[in-house]
Protein backbone atom coordinates (compact mmCIF):
# COMPACT_ATOMS: atom_id res chain seq x y z
CA UNK A 1 0.00 0.00 0.00
CA UNK A 2 1.38 3.40 -1.07
CA UNK A 3 1.82 6.22 1.39
CA UNK A 4 0.54 8.38 -1.45
CA UNK A 5 -1.99 7.71 -4.29
CA UNK A 6 -4.13 10.30 -6.23
CA UNK A 7 -5.94 10.11 -9.52
CA UNK A 8 -7.35 13.07 -11.31
CA UNK A 9 -7.45 15.07 -8.74
CA UNK A 10 -9.04 18.50 -9.27
CA UNK A 11 -10.06 20.92 -7.06
CA UNK A 12 -12.33 24.10 -8.00
CA UNK A 13 -13.41 27.51 -5.95
CA UNK A 14 -15.91 28.86 -7.97
CA UNK A 15 -14.50 29.82 -11.20
CA UNK A 16 -10.49 29.43 -10.03
CA UNK A 17 -9.68 25.94 -11.01
CA UNK A 18 -6.97 25.89 -8.11
CA UNK A 19 -5.87 21.61 -9.19
CA UNK A 20 -6.98 20.59 -12.87
CA UNK A 21 -6.48 16.71 -12.65
CA UNK A 22 -3.17 15.79 -11.06
CA UNK A 23 -1.72 12.12 -10.18
CA UNK A 24 0.90 11.73 -7.42
CA UNK A 25 2.21 8.61 -5.82
CA UNK A 26 4.78 8.41 -2.86
CA UNK A 27 6.37 5.29 -2.56
CA UNK A 28 7.55 4.12 1.45
CA UNK A 29 10.78 5.71 2.40
CA UNK A 30 10.45 8.25 -0.97
CA UNK A 31 11.27 11.67 -0.40
CA UNK A 32 9.15 13.80 -3.52
CA UNK A 33 9.31 17.44 -4.07
CA UNK A 34 6.25 18.77 -4.92
CA UNK A 35 7.61 22.05 -6.70
CA UNK A 36 5.74 25.03 -8.11
CA UNK A 37 5.47 28.54 -7.97
CA UNK A 38 3.23 30.39 -5.96
CA UNK A 39 -0.55 29.68 -6.34
CA UNK A 40 0.30 26.69 -8.06
CA UNK A 41 -2.10 24.22 -6.49
CA UNK A 42 0.16 22.76 -3.82
CA UNK A 43 -1.60 23.53 -0.79
CA UNK A 44 -4.77 22.96 -2.50
CA UNK A 45 -3.79 19.36 -3.19
CA UNK A 46 -2.32 18.42 0.45
CA UNK A 47 -5.29 19.61 1.89
CA UNK A 48 -7.60 17.72 -0.24
CA UNK A 49 -5.14 14.38 0.48
CA UNK A 50 -5.38 15.18 3.97
CA UNK A 51 -9.90 15.96 3.95
CA UNK A 52 -9.34 19.27 5.32
CA UNK A 53 -11.33 20.19 1.68
CA UNK A 54 -13.18 17.81 -0.49
CA UNK A 55 -11.98 17.85 -4.06
CA UNK A 56 -14.12 18.68 -6.94
CA UNK A 57 -13.00 15.53 -8.68
CA UNK A 58 -10.60 12.41 -8.66
CA UNK A 59 -9.56 9.65 -5.91
CA UNK A 60 -7.17 10.45 -3.15
CA UNK A 61 -5.66 7.57 -0.98
CA UNK A 62 -3.65 7.39 1.95
CA UNK A 63 -1.64 3.40 2.80
CA UNK A 64 -4.61 2.35 0.33
CA UNK A 65 -7.45 4.02 2.57
CA UNK A 66 -10.00 6.19 0.89
CA UNK A 67 -8.41 9.72 2.38
CA UNK A 68 -12.17 10.98 3.14
CA UNK A 69 -14.12 7.38 4.42
CA UNK A 70 -10.77 6.13 5.98
CA UNK A 71 -8.51 8.75 6.45
CA UNK A 72 -9.31 8.55 10.34
CA UNK A 73 -7.36 5.52 10.20
CA UNK A 74 -4.86 6.66 7.12
CA UNK A 75 -3.85 9.78 8.89
CA UNK A 76 -2.79 8.03 12.41
CA UNK A 77 -0.07 6.95 10.44
CA UNK A 78 0.34 11.18 9.20
CA UNK A 79 2.16 13.81 10.50
CA UNK A 80 1.95 17.13 8.68
CA UNK A 81 3.14 20.44 9.00
CA UNK A 82 1.41 23.33 7.01
CA UNK A 83 2.59 26.11 5.33
CA UNK A 84 0.49 28.37 7.42
CA UNK A 85 1.13 27.72 11.35
CA UNK A 86 -1.62 28.90 13.80
CA UNK A 87 -0.43 28.24 17.36
CA UNK A 88 -2.39 28.79 20.32
CA UNK A 89 -0.70 32.14 21.49
CA UNK A 90 -0.32 31.34 25.39
CA UNK A 91 1.13 27.92 25.19
CA UNK A 92 4.35 27.17 25.33
CA UNK A 93 6.47 25.10 22.87
CA UNK A 94 6.88 22.40 25.87
CA UNK A 95 3.33 22.09 26.44
CA UNK A 96 2.35 22.45 22.36
CA UNK A 97 4.60 19.30 22.02
CA UNK A 98 3.41 17.49 25.06
CA UNK A 99 -0.34 17.98 24.00
CA UNK A 100 0.49 16.64 20.18
CA UNK A 101 2.24 14.06 21.74
CA UNK A 102 -0.66 12.73 24.11
CA UNK A 103 -3.16 13.04 21.40
CA UNK A 104 -0.95 10.93 19.22
CA UNK A 105 0.59 8.15 21.49
CA UNK A 106 3.28 7.32 19.03
CA UNK A 107 6.13 10.18 20.05
CA UNK A 108 9.24 9.54 21.92
CA UNK A 109 9.91 11.70 24.89
CA UNK A 110 13.86 11.08 24.27
CA UNK A 111 13.23 12.23 20.43
CA UNK A 112 11.62 15.34 21.40
CA UNK A 113 14.23 16.52 24.08
CA UNK A 114 16.74 15.31 20.57
CA UNK A 115 15.03 17.43 18.66
CA UNK A 116 14.42 20.26 20.57
CA UNK A 117 18.09 20.62 21.28
CA UNK A 118 19.15 19.70 17.50
CA UNK A 119 17.03 22.97 16.29
CA UNK A 120 18.01 24.79 19.21
CA UNK A 121 14.53 25.56 20.65
CA UNK A 122 13.92 27.66 23.45
CA UNK A 123 10.68 25.25 24.42
CA UNK A 124 9.47 27.88 27.32
CA UNK A 125 8.41 30.85 25.95
CA UNK A 126 4.43 31.53 24.98
CA UNK A 127 3.95 30.79 21.06
CA UNK A 128 3.02 34.52 20.85
CA UNK A 129 6.38 35.49 21.51
CA UNK A 130 8.46 33.18 19.31
CA UNK A 131 9.56 34.58 15.64
CA UNK A 132 8.72 33.13 12.49
CA UNK A 133 11.54 30.90 12.48
CA UNK A 134 10.63 29.24 15.85
CA UNK A 135 7.05 28.41 15.41
CA UNK A 136 8.26 26.72 12.60
CA UNK A 137 11.01 24.59 14.58
CA UNK A 138 7.87 23.46 16.60
CA UNK A 139 6.10 22.22 13.63
CA UNK A 140 8.69 20.78 12.90
CA UNK A 141 9.86 18.87 16.35
CA UNK A 142 5.85 17.67 16.15
CA UNK A 143 6.36 16.32 13.00
CA UNK A 144 9.80 14.91 13.25
CA UNK A 145 8.94 13.00 17.38
CA UNK A 146 6.63 10.82 15.61
CA UNK A 147 6.68 7.52 14.12
CA UNK A 148 4.56 8.64 11.35
CA UNK A 149 4.88 6.49 8.21
CA UNK A 150 4.50 9.67 5.99
CA UNK A 151 5.83 13.29 6.67
CA UNK A 152 3.74 16.11 4.99
CA UNK A 153 5.80 19.15 4.84
CA UNK A 154 4.26 22.17 2.89
CA UNK A 155 7.14 24.97 2.83
CA UNK A 156 8.39 23.69 5.54
CA UNK A 157 11.97 25.73 5.66
CA UNK A 158 10.49 28.96 5.18
CA UNK A 159 11.69 31.31 8.11
CA UNK A 160 14.70 29.15 8.89
CA UNK A 161 18.37 30.31 8.23
CA UNK A 162 20.97 28.46 6.10
CA UNK A 163 22.07 26.38 9.16
CA UNK A 164 18.80 25.16 10.03
CA UNK A 165 17.62 24.49 6.55
CA UNK A 166 20.87 22.17 6.86
CA UNK A 167 19.50 20.71 9.82
CA UNK A 168 16.09 19.92 8.57
CA UNK A 169 17.29 18.29 5.39
CA UNK A 170 19.41 15.92 7.85
CA UNK A 171 16.09 14.95 9.61
CA UNK A 172 14.35 14.33 5.94
CA UNK A 173 17.06 12.20 4.97
CA UNK A 174 17.06 11.05 8.85
CA UNK A 175 13.30 10.04 7.97
CA UNK A 176 13.56 8.15 4.89
CA UNK A 177 16.56 6.21 6.29
CA UNK A 178 13.38 4.39 8.42
CA UNK A 179 11.53 4.08 5.39
CA UNK A 180 9.41 7.04 6.08
CA UNK A 181 7.70 8.60 3.07
CA UNK A 182 8.07 12.53 2.63
CA UNK A 183 5.98 14.98 0.69
CA UNK A 184 8.28 17.91 0.18
CA UNK A 185 6.15 20.72 -1.06
CA UNK A 186 7.94 24.11 -2.47
CA UNK A 187 8.83 26.51 -4.32
CA UNK A 188 13.07 26.54 -3.51
CA UNK A 189 14.39 24.39 -6.14
CA UNK A 190 17.64 24.05 -4.29
CA UNK A 191 15.90 22.71 -0.97
CA UNK A 192 14.09 19.94 -3.19
CA UNK A 193 17.37 19.17 -5.19
CA UNK A 194 19.14 18.67 -2.21
CA UNK A 195 17.08 16.37 -0.73
CA UNK A 196 14.22 14.57 -3.00
CA UNK A 197 14.22 11.37 -5.16
CA UNK A 198 11.58 12.81 -7.34
CA UNK A 199 10.11 15.99 -8.07
CA UNK A 200 6.53 16.26 -9.48
CA UNK A 201 6.60 20.18 -10.89
CA UNK A 202 3.20 21.84 -10.79
CA UNK A 203 1.90 24.76 -12.50
CA UNK A 204 -1.59 26.35 -12.88
CA UNK A 205 -3.02 23.59 -11.21
CA UNK A 206 -1.53 20.81 -14.02
CA UNK A 207 1.76 18.40 -13.59
CA UNK A 208 4.28 19.83 -15.99
CA UNK A 209 7.14 17.80 -15.21
CA UNK A 210 7.96 15.07 -13.23
CA UNK A 211 11.18 12.80 -12.90
CA UNK A 212 13.87 11.80 -10.91
CA UNK A 213 16.31 15.20 -9.55
CA UNK A 214 19.24 13.67 -11.83
CA UNK A 215 16.53 13.36 -15.16
CA UNK A 216 15.27 16.64 -14.80
CA UNK A 217 18.71 18.29 -14.46
CA UNK A 218 19.51 16.54 -17.43
CA UNK A 219 17.14 18.11 -19.29
CA UNK A 220 18.33 21.40 -18.06
CA UNK A 221 20.21 23.61 -20.38
CA UNK A 222 23.72 24.43 -19.43
CA UNK A 223 25.23 27.91 -19.07
CA UNK A 224 27.75 28.73 -21.04
CA UNK A 225 30.80 31.45 -20.92
CA UNK A 226 33.92 31.46 -23.19
CA UNK A 227 36.35 34.15 -23.50
CA UNK A 228 37.81 35.22 -27.22
CA UNK A 229 41.80 36.10 -27.55
CA UNK A 230 39.97 38.49 -30.49
CA UNK A 231 36.30 39.48 -31.85
CA UNK A 232 34.08 36.17 -31.28
CA UNK A 233 32.92 33.54 -33.62
CA UNK A 234 29.26 34.14 -33.97
CA UNK A 235 27.42 31.50 -32.54
CA UNK A 236 23.90 31.58 -32.86
CA UNK A 237 23.53 28.93 -35.38
CA UNK A 238 25.30 26.67 -33.61
CA UNK A 239 22.69 23.53 -32.92
CA UNK A 240 21.81 23.86 -29.17
CA UNK A 241 22.89 27.32 -28.27
CA UNK A 242 19.98 29.60 -26.78
CA UNK A 243 20.26 33.38 -25.26
CA UNK A 244 23.32 34.69 -26.95
CA UNK A 245 25.26 37.16 -25.12
CA UNK A 246 27.97 38.90 -26.00
CA UNK A 247 30.13 41.40 -24.42
CA UNK A 248 33.22 42.25 -26.35
CA UNK A 249 35.34 39.10 -26.30
CA UNK A 250 33.42 37.78 -23.52
CA UNK A 251 30.19 35.20 -24.65
CA UNK A 252 27.32 33.96 -22.37
CA UNK A 253 24.87 31.38 -23.86
CA UNK A 254 23.11 28.57 -22.76
CA UNK A 255 23.45 25.06 -24.17
CA UNK A 256 20.93 22.27 -24.49
CA UNK A 257 21.45 18.91 -25.95
CA UNK A 258 25.01 17.37 -26.94
CA UNK A 259 27.87 19.72 -27.10
CA UNK A 260 30.06 18.51 -29.89
CA UNK A 261 29.00 21.42 -32.71
CA UNK A 262 29.48 24.27 -29.61
CA UNK A 263 32.94 22.46 -28.89
CA UNK A 264 33.93 22.31 -32.67
CA UNK A 265 32.98 25.93 -33.70
CA UNK A 266 34.61 27.26 -30.07
CA UNK A 267 37.45 25.19 -31.23
CA UNK A 268 37.38 26.88 -34.27
CA UNK A 269 37.83 30.46 -33.00
CA UNK A 270 40.97 31.95 -30.73
CA UNK A 271 39.06 30.79 -27.39
CA UNK A 272 41.12 31.54 -24.21
CA UNK A 273 38.46 30.06 -21.53
CA UNK A 274 35.15 28.26 -21.61
CA UNK A 275 33.13 27.37 -18.44
CA UNK A 276 30.52 24.94 -19.00
CA UNK A 277 28.27 24.83 -15.73
CA UNK A 278 26.68 21.41 -14.82
CA UNK A 279 23.51 22.96 -14.66
CA UNK A 280 20.85 22.84 -11.51
CA UNK A 281 17.18 22.75 -10.96
CA UNK A 282 16.68 25.99 -11.41
CA UNK A 283 18.04 26.28 -14.85
CA UNK A 284 15.77 23.76 -15.72
CA UNK A 285 12.67 25.17 -14.17
CA UNK A 286 13.56 28.75 -15.21
CA UNK A 287 11.20 29.08 -17.98
CA UNK A 288 8.50 26.88 -16.24
CA UNK A 289 8.44 29.03 -13.69
CA UNK A 290 7.75 32.03 -15.61
CA UNK A 291 3.65 31.73 -16.00
CA UNK A 292 3.78 34.05 -19.08
CA UNK A 293 5.78 31.93 -20.86
CA UNK A 294 4.96 28.79 -22.49
CA UNK A 295 5.95 25.09 -20.78
CA UNK A 296 8.87 23.61 -22.71
CA UNK A 297 9.89 20.34 -20.80
N1 LIG B 1 -10.09 28.88 -0.20
C1 LIG B 1 -9.86 29.37 -1.40
N2 LIG B 1 -10.76 30.10 -2.08
C2 LIG B 1 -10.54 30.56 -3.32
N3 LIG B 1 -9.39 30.36 -4.00
C3 LIG B 1 -8.43 29.63 -3.39
C4 LIG B 1 -8.62 29.11 -2.07
N4 LIG B 1 -7.49 28.42 -1.73
C5 LIG B 1 -6.65 28.52 -2.79
N5 LIG B 1 -7.21 29.24 -3.79
C6 LIG B 1 -6.62 29.55 -5.10
O1 LIG B 1 -6.18 28.32 -5.65
C7 LIG B 1 -4.96 28.50 -6.35
C8 LIG B 1 -3.91 27.56 -5.79
O2 LIG B 1 -3.53 27.99 -4.49
P1 LIG B 1 -2.58 27.14 -3.54
O3 LIG B 1 -2.53 27.83 -2.23
O4 LIG B 1 -3.01 25.72 -3.56
O5 LIG B 1 -1.17 27.27 -4.30
P2 LIG B 1 0.27 26.90 -3.78
O6 LIG B 1 0.95 26.21 -4.92
O7 LIG B 1 0.21 26.20 -2.48
O8 LIG B 1 0.91 28.35 -3.61
P3 LIG B 1 1.91 28.94 -2.50
O9 LIG B 1 3.28 28.44 -2.88
O10 LIG B 1 1.78 30.41 -2.70
O11 LIG B 1 1.43 28.46 -1.15
C9 LIG B 1 -4.61 29.97 -6.23
O12 LIG B 1 -5.09 30.62 -7.38
C10 LIG B 1 -5.37 30.40 -4.99
O13 LIG B 1 -5.69 31.77 -5.06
Amino acid sequence: MNPVEVRGLAKSFGEVRAVCGIDLDVLPGEIVGFLGPNGAGKTTAIRCLLDLIRPTAGTLRLFGEDARRGGVRARRRVAYVPGELRLPPRATAHELLHEVARLRGDCDPVRRAELVGRLGLDPHRPAKTLSTGNRRKVALIAAFMTRADLLILDEPTSGLDPLLQQTFRELVREAKGRGTAVLLSSHVLAEVQRTADRAVILRQGRIIAEGTVADLRGRAAQRVEAVFAGPPPDLAAVPGVTDLAVDGQHVRARLSGPPGPLLAALARADVTAVDIAEPDLDDAFRGLYDDRKEATL
